[in-house]
C-alpha cells in the first residue's frame, strides 16, 4: 500500500485507536459511488479525479447554482484540455464527464459510500454539513473532510449528540488532498481521536485508487502537511521583512537549492496569504508556542488586501 507511516506513528497510533470500540466491522470495503460536498477549488478536483482515476459515479453537491455550472464547465475544460493533449481518448474523456451528476442539495447523498466535504473552512459550516451527513448517509458511509485546519475530532463529534455513542463519529476522517488536486499526488489521511481502524484503511485504500500517494497522521494543529510548510513559509516572510535577503534571492536559494518548483514567498501568494495567515494563526493559537507566531508583514499584507495571486498583488504582481 501506498501510505507512508512513521515508525513513531505506528506504535502510537493503535494505542490511540485503543481508546474506543469500533462500531463497524468491514472486509475489504469497496466504493461504489462516491459523494463530494462543495463543487470549488477543491471539490470539483475531487469529484474530477475520482471520476477519471477510480471510476466511480460522483455526486456532486453544492447549494450555489452558480458554483456547481462553473465547476461543471471547468471540468469539461480539463477534460478537453487532457484530450488535446492526448493524455487520454475521447472516449474515456466522456466517460469521465457522464459520471459527475450535479446536485443542490445534500439529500441526494443517501446512497452514496464514502462522501468527501469540501466546504469553505468555517468549523460551524463543517460541523452542521457533518451532523446532517451522519443522517442522510447510509450507516456504512465513510465521512471524510478536506479541511485545512480544523480537528478531525471536533467535526467527528458533530456527528452525535451522545459523545459515547461512536457509531458516526468513528466513520468520520479527513482525506485532506494537495492543491491542485488533478495535479498533486500528495494526500494526508487523518484520524479523529474516534476514527476506526477500518475508516482509515478504506479512506487510505480509495486514496490510493484515486492515484494518490497517501501519508497518515493523528490529529494536530496544521497535521503534517501544513504544521510543516507554514513556519518555512513564514520564516521566508520574517527573512524578508527583517532584511536578511531581497525576495528574489529568498526564493531562489530555496527553489535552486532544495529542487522544488517555487520559492517560498511565491508559493505563498499561490496559497494565499489570507490562507497562510489563518493556518499560522491555528497552529500558534493551539499549541500556545511562540515558534508559531505569525509575520508581522504576513499579517499587514493581508489586512492591505494584498493576498497573492488571487487579489492580484502578493509578493508579486499577477
Ligand atoms: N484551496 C486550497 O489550496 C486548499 C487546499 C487543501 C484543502 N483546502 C480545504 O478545502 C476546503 C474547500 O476549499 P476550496 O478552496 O475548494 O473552497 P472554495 O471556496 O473554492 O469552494 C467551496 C465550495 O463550497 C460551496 N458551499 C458553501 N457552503 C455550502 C453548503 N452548505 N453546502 C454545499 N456547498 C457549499 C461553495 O458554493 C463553493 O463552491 C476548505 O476546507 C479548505 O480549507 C483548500
Amino acid at each position: 500500500m501506498a501510505s507512508v507511516i512513521s515508525k513513531r506513528y505506528a506504535s502510537r497510533l493503535p494505542g490511540q485507536l485503543r481508546l474506543f470500540s469500533t462500531t463497524c466491522s468491514r472486509g475489504a470495503f469497496e466504493v461504489k459511488r462516491l459523494g463530494v460536498v462543495g463543487a470549488g477549488q477543491m471539490g470539483l478536483g475531487i469529484a474530477l479525479v475520482a471520476a477519471m482515476k477510480a471510476q466511480v459515479p460522483v455526486t456532486l453537491v453544492d447549494s450555489s447554482q452558480t458554483s456547481l455550472d462553473k465547476g461543471i464547465a471547468f471540468a469539461e475544460k480539463l477534460l478537453a484540455k487532457d484530450v488535446a493533449k492526448s493524455r487520454i481518448t475521447q472516449e474515456q474523456s466522456d466517460a469521465a464527464r457522464a459520471l459527475l451528476i450535479p446536485a443542490s442539495s445534500l439529500e441526494h447523498l443517501s446512497d452514496v459510500d464514502f462522501v468527501i466535504e469540501a466546504v469553505p473552512e468555517i468549523p460551524s459550516l463543517k460541523f452542521d454539513i457533518f451532523s446532517k451527513l451522519a443522517q442522510i448517509c447510509p450507516k456504512h458511509a465513510i465521512l471524510a473532510t478536506n479541511t485545512s485546519s480544523i480537528s478531525i475530532t471536533r467535526i467527528a463529534a458533530a456527528t452525535s449528540l451522545d459523545p459515547k455513542d461512536t457509531s458516526n463519529s468513528s466513520r468520520v476522517v479527513s482525506t485532506h488532498f494537495m492543491n491542485p488536486v488533478p495535479i498533486q499526488k500528495g494526500v494526508e489521511i487523518i484520524s479523529g481521536l474516534q476514527t476506526s481502524k477500518e475508516t482509515l484503511d478504506a479512506a487510505v485504500a480509495f486514496c490510493t485508487r484515486m492515484g494518490k500517494i497517501a501519508s497518515v497522521s493523528i490529529d494536530s494543529p496544521g497535521f503534517l502537511a501544513n504544521r510543516i510548510l507554514m513556519p518555512y513559509i513564514n520564516e521566508a516572510i520574517i527573512c524578508l521583512d527583517t532584511g536578511v535577503g531581497d525576495r528574489d534571492s529568498i526564493d531562489a536559494i530555496m527553489k535552486n537549492g532544495t529542487n522544488v518548483p517555487m520559492g517560498p514567498l511565491q508559493l505563498a501568494d499561490f496559497i494565499g496569504l489570507d490562507t497562510c495567515l489563518a493556518i499560522m494563526k491555528v497552529l500558534h493559537g493551539e499549541t500556545c508556542d511562540s515558534k508559531y507566531r505569525p509575520s508581522i508583514l504576513l499579517k499587514n499584507m493581508v489586512d492591505a488586501g494584498w493576498l497573492g495571486k488571487k487579489s492580484g498583488k502578493g509578493f508579486y504582481d499577477y
